[in-house]
Parts: C-alpha cells; structure tokens; sequence
C-alpha cells in the first residue's frame, strides 16, 4: 500500500515494502553494503550528520521517515508532529561525500504506510492494541521510560519492522536519544538479528547549535521565539552536574547543582512570560540503566560510563538532552 501523492525528488523513494524489499535484493545481489538511518521526518543537521556517517561507511545510504503512531501516547503529540517531506526530500539531494573518488548520495528514501508497517492494525492504547510488539524488558522503564512507559516499546517494535524489511548492513542512531540506541543495539543481540548485527549499529554524537549548546532536535520547530531563547537551559545544567562530577561531588551533590541553575532559570523566564519546568534529571548506568546510588562518584580508573540525563518543558515542547560521562 502506497502512502498517496509524493512530491518530485531525483532520490528513489520506495513507498512500499515490497518496492524497499525489491531494492535491498538488488543490494545484496550487487554485493553492496546498505546503511539505514531511521527517523520521523522533520530533518535537521543531527538527521543530516548521521545520514553522512552512512554515506561514507557503505556503499548505499537509505534514509527513512515514518511518524511511528506506536510511541506516542494518546495524550502525545503524534497529531502536531512536524511533517515536512518536500523539505526533508531537498535536504537529503543537497548530501554528499566522496569516497575514493566515488561520489555518494543517498541511494533511496523508504516511506511506508500506517498499514504497511502495522498489518494488524495499531491504536496509540497500549492496553488496545492487538497484534506482535517487541519489549526490551528491564530497560524500557527508566530514564526516558519512567516519563514516557509506552515509548521503547513503540520505538524496538517499529525498529524492528526496519531492520527485517532493510536488512541494513549498518544502521544510524542519534546520542540524542541515547537510551533508545542503547536499547535497540541490546535489542539487536538478543533477537539475534543478523542485519544489523549489534556492533554495526553506530551512535553518533549529538549536533547541538553552534551559539547556544542547544540539542537539534525536530521537535524545537514547536519553540516561539522567546521559548528559544531559553531552550539551552537543560544543557546548561547538565553541564553543571557534569563539571561538579568531574572534580570529584557525589551524583547528588552533581544533579543539585544541576537542578539549582535549572530552578534560577526557571524563575528568570517565568518573569519574562515563558513557561519552564524541568521534568527530571538524572545519572544512569549506561549497560544497566539503573539509577546510580546518591554517594556514587566518578571511578577516574575503570568506572563503568553513567548517563546524565533529563528532559524540561519549555511551554507545551518537551525536549531531552544528556552527557555521557567517562
Ligand atoms: N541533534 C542530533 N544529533 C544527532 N542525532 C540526532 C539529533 N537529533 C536527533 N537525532 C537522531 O536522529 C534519529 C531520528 O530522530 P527523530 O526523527 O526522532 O528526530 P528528533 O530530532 O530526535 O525528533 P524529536 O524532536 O521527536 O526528538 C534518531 O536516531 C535521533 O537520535
Ligand atoms: C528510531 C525512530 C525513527 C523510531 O521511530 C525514532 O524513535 C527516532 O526518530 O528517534
Ligand atoms: N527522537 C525520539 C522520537 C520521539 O520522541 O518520539
């Protein structure tokens, strides 16, 4: 089933699954390494950066855009999700390296349907839904998962459906969302997957604004602008935390100073008219998940990586951002 009338792009899109399962066997039968970058659409220079990491690792780069409805809660935003596919589609033709003089674009655009991807159906209502879904269990209910308890099963079920219809040699993932790259490469591993297997699922560092250290993401297309002036404030305090953990405080005394500046912060827009509330923050194992103990300080030797994390409204938007630490 196609998705209706798609505007004009010199880049293929395959707006079926058996057109991208068509387009990935003349891959293998080339013997053509396949790289997959999985996004929502609404693309900006995180998407971009990612979709130049693939171009330069393998031979074709296919890029796909579907507004999973699984991962939204009925309450979410799934209805104003930022939808801009002509744009998108130039952003994607402007992208090009060189390889030993071979000059690469990316090689396709995959654009199922709702019902390509959800043959049984899909309500937003998990207790609702009927049909096969993928549960990452044990590490879908912290961090991001405590705030949103529907999203990485929506995120490891639509991930999946990718993976078998692309068979993607390497697949892109944004730090970003460092919970749910994590969660899909253990996802990987323990569903045996061959394409990607889990070390061929790659983690890019998050592009940020140049000025102001704030996170690109979709989702700041829903900032006016004086929210945008005060969106940095979660990677502010995030730094905080970090420069106290790194000269020695404990996870508490680290988030305290975090969420110090984010409550000034708070105050001082709350003056100008704009709406601010920090949703959490937090310090995670980055193979466990769990919450570090409040006295767990920084192991200068053969500490295991801890996530900071947190996430803060900025009026009706809620954006996250992290650092990993050591
Ligand atoms: N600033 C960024 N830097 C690097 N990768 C990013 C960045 N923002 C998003 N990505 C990655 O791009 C992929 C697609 O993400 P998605 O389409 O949800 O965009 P998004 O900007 O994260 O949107 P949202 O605002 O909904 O969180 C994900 O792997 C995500 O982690
Ligand atoms: C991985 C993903 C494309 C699945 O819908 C989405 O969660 C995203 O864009 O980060
Ligand atoms: N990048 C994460 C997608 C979401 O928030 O739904």
């Amino acid at each position: 089933m196609s998705i209706g009338t798609l505007p004009e792009s010199p880049i293929p899109m395959l707006s079926s699954i058996s057109a991208c399962r068509a387009w990935r066997q003349d891959a293998f039968d080339q013997k053509k390494t396949v790289g997959l970058v999985p996004t929502m659409g609404a693309l900006h220079d995180g998407h971009l950066s990612l979709v130049r990491r693939s171009l330069h690792e393998n031979d074709l780069t296919v890029v796909s855009i579907f507004v999973n409805p699984a991962q939204f809660a009925p309450h979410e935003d799934l209805g104003t999700y930022p939808r801009t596919l002509p744009g998108d589609l130039e952003q994607l033709t402007r992208q090009q390296v060189t390889v030993s003089h071979d000059v690469r674009t990316p090689s396709a655009v995959f654009l199922p349907g709702i019902q390509d991807m959800y043959p049984s159906g899909i309500h937003q209502d998990v207790a609702l839904q009927k049909g096969t879904f993928v549960e990452v269990k044990g590490y879908s209910h912290q961090m991001e998962g405590a705030s949103r308890p529907h999203f990485f099963r929506g995120v490891a079920t639509i991930v999946t459906k990718l993976f078998n219809v692309v068979q993607p040699t390497n697949a892109y993932f944004g730090q970003k969302d460092i919970q749910q790259a994590l969660l899909l490469r253990r996802m990987c591993r323990d569903l045996l997957l061959p394409h990607p297997d889990p070390d061929h699922l790659h983690i890019i560092p998050t592009k940020r604004d140049p000025l102001d250290g704030l996170a690109l993401s979709s989702r700041n297309a829903y900032l006016s602008a004086e929210e945008r002036s005060v969106a940095n404030t979660l990677y502010k305090a995030l730094q905080a935390a970090e420069s106290e953990w790194t000269a020695g405080k404990a996870k508490d005394a680290s988030i305290r100073a975090a969420e110090d500046l984010a409550a000034g912060a708070v105050k001082e827009a709350v003056v100008r008219g704009i709406e601010m509330r920090l949703d959490y923050i937090e310090m995670n194992n980055a193979n466990t998940f769990e919450v570090l103990d409040g006295q767990s300080q920084r192991q200068p030797v053969g500490g295991e990586p801890v996530v900071l994390s947190g996430a803060v409204w900025v009026g009706k938007t809620r954006l996250i951002d992290n650092i990993v630490l050591g």
